[in-house]
């Protein structure tokens, strides 16, 4: 008899962890290697588990694939690792006399940054270990540990079309019933259902009490039984080690409630042991499944208000009518914020919409943006547009500052990549980039919907107007202008770009750009002196002056007040060119001299009223 016509019938034992179990060797050891070099030890946990009553066992396949075999310079080892697996965990079954089911098992490549593999790098990656598993003589596959349903998807697809033999996929999940991309449990179980998988369930990541849980908001499916592979409890950590506490007694009864939630299979995962598996076969082995279940809904979002504490409307909003400027002033990166007040002070009295507050731009420590804010916030009712990159905080500092922002009441963001710590003050330090500008975009939106990353209800929407960057000093405009069509889609109301230094590159911006929805903040910038054009013109990526610009400020030479004002004048041209084209003006600081960007604000302001008077002059 097969496994799946034995599932018809019974519910089946699966066997439980096998790499904690190798912690001995060494947490950062590669333990399918082991196969190899200590076969003697997979057997014995191999049998251990057939003796505990395990009906199933897992061949010590788990990250025997390229990607991950590579990490430790085995991968020329992949085909005997794999096939030697296959052979021990036979000679185990072989050596026991009873006769569980041997499964191939292929684990999950991608966590939470789905962008460190494409999908095609992990189509390659698992062909190679299934055809090298299929040469063998199996009796199914389990492909466990998935976080990414869409690899899932991927990988089950291939391996469906390649074997008629019983696939078992286990999804891992990001928190009870919620997969990683907000995929409720019960939607993903019956995709992959759909796509061929005879027996669909959860593994990892949580314990018995949260699978439990999440197995409630699951119905019995037409075609493919249910599974269930819990971790030992939810881990500690203790010297290096992921630690998991619980004891038999508890995972017997546990066992008893899967069996009423439907599942088939069960067994376990991370620091479960042969005596679950003994207490959980002893629990269930001799019941008989059940073949109806009530299903409980999962929390549903109601009520969710928006507070809207925002009396303005957004930026985006504002620059669709009207005339507006923004100015930007760097958080300063010595302690004392009194030159740095005194700027935002004089902004504010020039009319400025907004002060827009960089994230540690090139990737060097400033005083944080958001204490900037409170304060100008606070003393000048100036509005902050605060910037927030993708570098310096995982998913967890990303959720929460964005939960802060919102209880502090600023709701304009701009949302970025960050430059990458290597070009800062300390190269050294790690750029997380969990995820890019675009997905930052995405979370942002999704939390305007009330939903957190996983989907999971926030209690509130929030009302963040989100600005995206549009870098278009690059060779190839028509690409910079495809990024911003695909962060329109990712939910993006605005741009702000790089300063420009060429009227001709402001109508070429306009004329490439005119078709976008999205209003757009042009930015300027005054040069000040003829070393700083020089510089960027020479070591800014993409930006280039025009010749004229860099004569003009070389014939300032040392005289700093002339070559500020030559500066001005630039400036103020660049604001003309771009005066009738863009409602939006992003102005940028240079070193904390905002009495540039204060001149400038008011040189805006005046044109704006002089073209008003024109205008009323007209009618
Ligand atoms: C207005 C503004 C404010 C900024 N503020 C900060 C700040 O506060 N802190 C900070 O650290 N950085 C800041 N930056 C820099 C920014 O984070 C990025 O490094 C860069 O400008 C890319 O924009 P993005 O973050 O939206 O990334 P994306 O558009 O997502 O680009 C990501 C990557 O793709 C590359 N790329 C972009 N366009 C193209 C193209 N056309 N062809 C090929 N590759 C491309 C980029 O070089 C980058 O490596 C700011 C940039 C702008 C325009
Ligand atoms: N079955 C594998 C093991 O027990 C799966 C681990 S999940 C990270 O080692
Ligand atoms: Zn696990």
């Amino acid at each position: 008899m097969g496994l799946l016509e034995d599932l018809q019938n019974r519910i089946l034992i699966g066997d439980g962890a096998t790499g904690t179990l190798l912690y001995s060797y060494g947490v950062d050891r590669c333990f399918e290697e082991l196969n190899l070099s200590k076969p003697e030890e997979i057997k014995q946990i191999h049998s251990a588990y057939i003796d505990a009553g395990a009906n199933v066992i897992q061949t010590n396949t788990y990250g025997a694939n390229y990607i991950k075999l590579s990490r430790y310079g085995l991968e020329d080892e992949m085909k005997n690792i794999n096939i030697k697996a296959v052979q021990i965990a036979k000679e185990a079954v072989k050596t026991n006399g009873s006769q569980p089911y041997v499964i191939g098992t292929i684990g999950g490549i991608r966590s939470i940054r789905k962008s460190a593999y494409t999908l095609d790098e992990i189509k390659r990656n698992f062909r190679e270990q299934l055809y090298l598993l299929l040469s063998e003589d199996l009796d199914g596959f389990i492909l466990e540990t998935y976080y990414d349903l869409e690899e899932l998807k991927a990988v089950l697809q291939i391996a469906r079309k390649e074997t008629e033999l019983p696939i078992i996929t286990n999804v891992s999940l990001h928190e009870q019933g919620v997969l990683q991309d907000g995929t409720l449990l019960a939607d993903a179980l019956k995709e992959l259902e759909d796509l061929g998988a005879d027996v669909v369930g959860i593994n990892c990541r949580l314990g018995p009490y949260h699978m439990l849980q999440s197995l409630e908001q699951v119905p019995l499916l037409k075609k493919a039984y249910l599974s269930v592979y819990p971790n030992g409890s939810l881990p500690s950590y203790e010297n290096g080690r992921l630690v998991y506490e619980s004891d038999e007694q508890y995972f017997f009864e546990m066992a008893l409630k899967f069996r009423e939630q439907g599942a088939r299979l069960i067994g376990g995962c991370c620091g479960t042991t042969p005596k679950h598996i003994q207490a959980m076969a002893q629990a269930v082995s001799h019941l008989a499944p059940i073949t109806e279940k009530k299903v409980k809904t999962p929390d549903v979002k109601t009520n969710i208000e928006i507070h809207n504490r925002n009396a303005s409307p957004p930026l985006h909003e504002i620059v669709k009518t009207k005339r507006s400027i923004i100015v930007e002033l760097d958080p300063p990166k010595k302690l004392g914020m009194d030159k740095f007040l005194t700027g935002a002070k004089a902004l504010k009295n020039a009319g400025i919409d907004a002060i827009t507050l960089a994230d540690n731009s090139l990737a060097t420590p400033r005083i944080s943006n958001v204490a900037c804010a409170t304060l100008v916030h606070q003393k000048y009712n100036l509005r902050p547009l605060i910037h927030l990159t993708c570098r310096d905080r995982n998913l967890i500092g990303l959720q929460s500052h964005l939960m802060g922002l919102h209880t502090l009441g600023f709701h304009d963001i701009l949302a970025i990549t960050g430059d990458p710590s290597k070009i800062g003050d300390f190269p050294g330090a790690t750029s997380v980039y969990d995820l890019s500008s675009f997905d930052l975009i995405s979370l942002i939106k999704q939390f305007n919907e009330g939903m957190s990353y996983s989907g999971k209800p926030l209690g509130e929407k929030t009302n963040f107007s989100v600005a995206a960057a549009f870098n278009p000093n690059v060779r190839h405009l028509d690409k910079a202008v495809k990024r911003l069509e695909k962060k329109i889609a990712c939910g993006a109301d605005y741009f702000i770009t790089q300063p420009l230094y060429s009227e001709k590159q402001i109508e070429e911006v306009y004329e490439a750009t005119k078709h976008l929805p999205t209003p757009i903040y042009l930015g300027i910038m005054p040069l000040t002196s003829s070393r700083n054009a020089e510089f960027i013109h020479n070591e800014v990526p993409g930006i280039k002056l025009s010749n004229s610009i860099r004569s003009r400020m070389a014939e300032a030479g040392s005289d700093k007040e002339k070559a500020k004002r030559e500066g001005l004048a630039i400036a103020k041209s660049l604001i003309d060119a771009a005066f009738d084209l863009f409602n939006g003006i992003y102005l940028i600081t240079p070193f904390l001299q905002y009495e540039l960007t204060v001149e400038l604000t008011k040189y805006v302001h005046e044109k704006e009223k002089a073209k008003l008077e024109r205008k009323i002059s007209h009618v």
